[in-house]
């Protein structure tokens, strides 16, 4: 599905990546964890197009996107749930959901699968989404994701500042989106709640992965979490 090899990249005369290198397999959900500031969110943003590769290459279904615009990636099908749920406060829940919304196959996510995967974002499809809660906030971040109909759906720390029943929810529906085939790259912190979702987990250090493996084998080696998680 996604295939990112030996990628470069940084900003201005600062270099971030050094050789990062991950596959997320179609249907599986792989992560990427590490410390602040190892460059998980800059490999997500050159994912996207947002920052410029300098080398290396990054495949989707087979195919380079590394030297595509940022709205094309999109269209090939990356769908983004951004670090502090940036929804756009003035417009209304479905305004938001609609915005960016493409359609899908005959399969593919309507407005009313997603009202049905999220009861509490119907209730509230008229209302601002600078009223909502934190956790519907994020909730419309992960629906408007996914009416864009990736192939591919990346979270950037969606559950970060979360209460923990909120939280609970998300890793939920993250979990109903594995069973339904969705193709996911997370980064988050909560070892311990991505363990029954994660395939594949990927420690990043310094631009590049020094270490993947299970959540088992992750937990079996309490050396590594110290050494590269701190925790
Ligand atoms: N727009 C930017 N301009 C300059 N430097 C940046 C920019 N964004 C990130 N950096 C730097 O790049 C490095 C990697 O940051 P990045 O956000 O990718 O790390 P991260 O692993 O996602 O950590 P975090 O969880 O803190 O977001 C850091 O040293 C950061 O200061």
């Amino acid at each position: 599905m996604l295939k990112v090899t030996g990628l470069e990249a940084g900003y201005g005369v600062s270099q971030v990546l050094f050789g990062m290198g991950f596959e997320v397999p179609r249907g599986s959900v792989t992560s990427l964890i590490g410390r602040n500031g190892m460059g998980k969110t800059t490999t997500i943003h050159t994912i996207l197009g947002m920052v410029r590769a300098r080398g290396g290459d990054i495949q989707l279904e087979g195919e380079s996107i590394t030297a595509l615009q940022p709205n094309t990636i999109a269209r090939r099908g990356i769908g983004l749930v951004p670090e502090g749920r940036r929804v756009f406060p003035s417009l209304t829940v479905e305004e938001n959901l609609v915005a960016t919304s493409r359609p899908g196959g005959a399969d593919g996510w309507s407005l009313e699968r997603i009202y049905d995967l999220f009861p509490r974002l119907k209730e509230r499809r008229g209302q601002f989404a600078a009223t909502l809660s934190g956790g519907e906030q994020q909730m419309l971040a992960v629906g408007r994701a996914l009416l864009t109909n990736p192939a591919l759906l990346i979270l950037d720390e969606a559950t970060e500042g979360l209460a923990p029943v909120i939280r609970a929810d998300i890793w939920a529906t993250l979990r109903r989106l594995k069973e339904l085939g969705q193709s996911i790259l997370v980064v988050d912190k909560n070892l311990k709640e991505m363990a029954p979702l994660v395939d594949r987990h990927h420690i990043v250090e310094k631009g590049r992965v020094v270490w993947q493996g299970s959540p088992q084998e992750l937990a079996a080696n309490e050396d590594l979490a110290h050494r590269y998680l701190g925790v």
